[in-house]
C-alpha cells in the first residue's frame, strides 16, 4: 500500500542544540535505514520548508501508523497522510 505523507517539522526556538542535532541524526539513521529497506520509498525536500514529501510502501495502515509513531522527530511533526492507488494511465508497473 502506498501512502503520501507530508511532514512539517517544528522544533521548538529554545531546544537545547545538541538534542535538536541528536534527534536529527537519529531520525536520519531511521529514514536511511527504511529507505534501505524499501518502505520509505521517496523522500523530497520542500523547497523553503523544513518539511518533506515523502512516499511509503507499507502492507497496511497500522504499519504506516507505527512507523510514523516511531520517528525520532514525531512529537514536533505536523504530518498529513494521502493514500494513493494505481492510476489507469501510469506505466509503473511497481506503482499498486
Ligand atoms: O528533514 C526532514 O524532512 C524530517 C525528517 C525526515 C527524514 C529525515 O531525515 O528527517
Amino acid at each position: 500500500m502506498l501512502f503520501h505523507v507530508k511532514m512539517t517539522v517544528n522544533l521548538p526556538l529554545d531546544m537545547n542544540p545538541e538534542r535538536a542535532a541528536q534527534l536529527k541524526a537519529d531520525e536520519k539513521a531511521l529514514a536511511q535505514r527504511l529507505q534501505a529497506a524499501g518502505k520509505w520509498r521517496h523522500l523530497w525536500r520542500i523547497a523553503g520548508l523544513y518539511a518533506n514529501y515523502s512516499v511509503f510502501d507499507v502492507d497496511s495502515v497500522q504499519e504506516l501508523h507505527d512507523t510514523l509513531m516511531q520517528l525520532p522527530l514525531y512529537p514536533y511533526m505536523a504530518i498529513e497522510v494521502d493514500a494513493m492507488c494505481r492510476h489507469p494511465s501510469s506505466i509503473h508497473e511497481d506503482d499498486r
